[in-house]
Order: C-alpha cells, then sequence, then structure tokens
C-alpha cells in the first residue's frame, strides 16, 4: 500500500474524483482516509468505499496522509485553516479544488509553498471529467505529475496559470449544471412532440454526448460541425433561427459571464 491519500471533505466532488480514480486503478481503496464531520456522512462513505479509512475531522487527518486534497466548501476551509495550520509537515501535498480562493490565499493560509490549486467537474466519477490545474513555477515536477496523473484517470487536464481559474470555473467547473438543463429541455422538447421522456431524455444526452466527441475527435470548428447538420431551407435552420431569437448564445455567454463573477465575489 503506497502512502495515504486524504481528502478533507467527502461530498460530491471528493466521491466523484475518488471513485473515479478507483474505478481507474489510480488510487487504491485502502490508501483513502476521508474526513467528515457528520455520523451520516461518515457513515455514507464507509458504505460507499468500505476499505478506506473515515475520520471526524481535518486535524485527525493530517497526520495520516502525504497528500491531502481540500474538498470542502470555500467557506467551510477558511473556516479551518487556523486548526490546520500548525499540523502542516514540510513533505505533504496540498491539493485544493474549492473555488475562489487563490493559490496565494491557500500557500499563506497553511503556511507551505506545496500547494496545488485545481478545478474539475463531477463528471470525473465516469472518467470525462475536465479539470484545470495552476501551480507557482518553484512546485516540484513530481508534485504536478502525482495531481496530473490523478486527474487524468478521470478525465482531461489543462495546465493554466490561477489568474484564469474564475474563467475555468465558469466554464467547466459548473457547465455540467448548464448541459442537465439543456438535456431536461430538449427531452421536454420531444416529450412536447409527443416522445415518451425516457427516450427523449436518451436521445437528447446521447446527441450532446455525440456532438461533444465531434468537436474534440475532429477538432473542427464547431460552427463547422453546425453547417454540416444544416441543411438548405431545412429542419435544423428552422430550430437555429429560433434559437437565435431567443438569445440562446448570449444567454450562455452572460451565463458564464456570471458564474466567473460570482467566483471573484466569493474570493
Ligand atoms: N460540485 C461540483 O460540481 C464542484 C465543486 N467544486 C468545489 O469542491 C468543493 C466541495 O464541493 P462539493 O463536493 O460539491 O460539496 P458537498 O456539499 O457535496 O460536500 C461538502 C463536504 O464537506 C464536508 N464538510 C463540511 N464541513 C466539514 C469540516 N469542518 N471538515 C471536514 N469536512 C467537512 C461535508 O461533510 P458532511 O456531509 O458530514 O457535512 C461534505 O462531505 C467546493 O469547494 C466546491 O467549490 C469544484 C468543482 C466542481
Ligand atoms: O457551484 C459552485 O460554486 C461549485 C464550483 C464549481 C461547481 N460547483
Amino acid at each position: 500500500m503506497g502512502p495515504k491519500v486524504g481528502f478533507i471533505g467527502g461530498g460530491q466532488m471528493a466521491k466523484a474524483l475518488a471513485g473515479g480514480a478507483l474505478a481507474k486503478g489510480a488510487l487504491q481503496e485502502e490508501s483513502l482516509v476521508f474526513a467528515v464531520p457528520s455520523a451520516k456522512g461518515q457513515e455514507a462513505l464507509r458504505t460507499r468505499f468500505p476499505a478506506a479509512t473515515v475520520v471526524g475531522s481535518g486535524e485527525e487527518l493530517m497526520p495520516l496522509c502525504q497528500s491531502i486534497v481540500l474538498a470542502v466548501k470555500p467557506h467551510v476551509l477558511r473556516s479551518l485553516f487556523a486548526s490546520l495550520k500548525p499540523l502542516v509537515k514540510p513533505e505533504q501535498l496540498f491539493v485544493s479544488i474549492a473555488s475562489g480562493i487563490s493559490l496565494a490565499n491557500l500557500k499563506d493560509a497553511l503556511g507551505t509553498d506545496r500547494v496545488i490549486r485545481v478545478m474539475p467537474n463531477t463528471p470525473s466519477l465516469v472518467g470525462t471529467g475536465a479539470s484545470a490545474v495552476a501551480a507557482d513555477s518553484d512546485i516540484a515536477a513530481d508534485d504536478i505529475a502525482w495531481v496530473t496523473t490523478l486527474l487524468e484517470s478521470v478525465g482531461i487536464v489543462e495546465r493554466i496559470p490561477d489568474s484564469q481559474m474564475h474563467a475555468v470555473t465558469a466554464v467547466s467547473g459548473s457547465g455540467p449544471a448548464y448541459v442537465y438543463l439543456m438535456i431536461e429541455a430538449m427531452s421536454d422538447g420531444g416529450v412536447a412532440q409527443g416522445l415518451p421522456r425516457q427516450v427523449a431524455t436518451r436521445m437528447a444526452a446521447q446527441t450532446l454526448l455525440g456532438a461533444a466527441q465531434m468537436v474534440l475527435q475532429t477538432e473542427l470548428h464547431p460552427g463547422v460541425l453546425k453547417d454540416q447538420v444544416t441543411s438548405p431551407g431545412g429542419t435544423t435552420i428552422a430550430a437555429i433561427r429560433s434559437l437565435e431569437s431567443a438569445g440562446f448564445r448570449s444567454a450562455l455567454i452572460e451565463a458564464v459571464a456570471a458564474a466567473a463573477q460570482r467566483s471573484q465575489e466569493l474570493a
């Protein structure tokens, strides 16, 4: 068994990352330690990860782990810094997934330079995550490699400067929610046209998946791919005309701007 990997926080995102990495063999369940305060949360983690260690607080977890993922809500993390800082050892690596807390703040609050900031997203659970990694230039190559390998086991990874974290949070961190909204709405449209709900949702979801794969695999501009679907005088251009008049593109651009602004406010 390798060095222990701790998760302070065991909610949606910690479970998505740990579950996805376990499924790909990038982490071993016996090496995992989770810290969550509630008995209910602890029980859920013991059921989900029976070979992992579950403790009640970050202070208990700290001495057990070599690498520690900070996976609590940003305001909770801020409240934990004072109790975690005295327990930090120079050999420990910290990986924060909390939105809105900069690398500089994290390093200052933890009293160590061995900090990497990551913005993952929930599709990591099924191996199709999109994660951005920010680290200062003095971070060891081994530390970056460990985090990158972990995240690549659950999806794609982009290295970005810390200053772009608000933008990435708005596009890929929060982005799955926008896509679920679109799938739900397309499904509603299908139901309105007489399709059974299950058929409509499966067709809508697979259509988004297929279109996304076309963008990633062909590397063609999305506009070129859109033109390939759009026959002159056909059904698709009728739908696009309707979407444009409803401000579909502008709504998405403004949604990303709103999320980025909220990320800045939370910082
Ligand atoms: N959800 C998402 O799509 C994404 C989230 N993030 C970031 O990930 C972080 C976690 O988000 P998410 O997983 O959604 O949050 P959840 O609300 O799902 O989980 C929060 C977890 O924190 C635990 N917790 C609360 N207080 C403490 C404490 N004092 N010590 C240790 N653990 C505690 C909770 O335990 P209990 O249940 O016992 O209260 C729970 O397990 C956030 O900072 C968020 O910004 C980043 C990218 C995407
Ligand atoms: O909504 C949030 O604040 C978090 C950050 C990115 C996704 N969920």
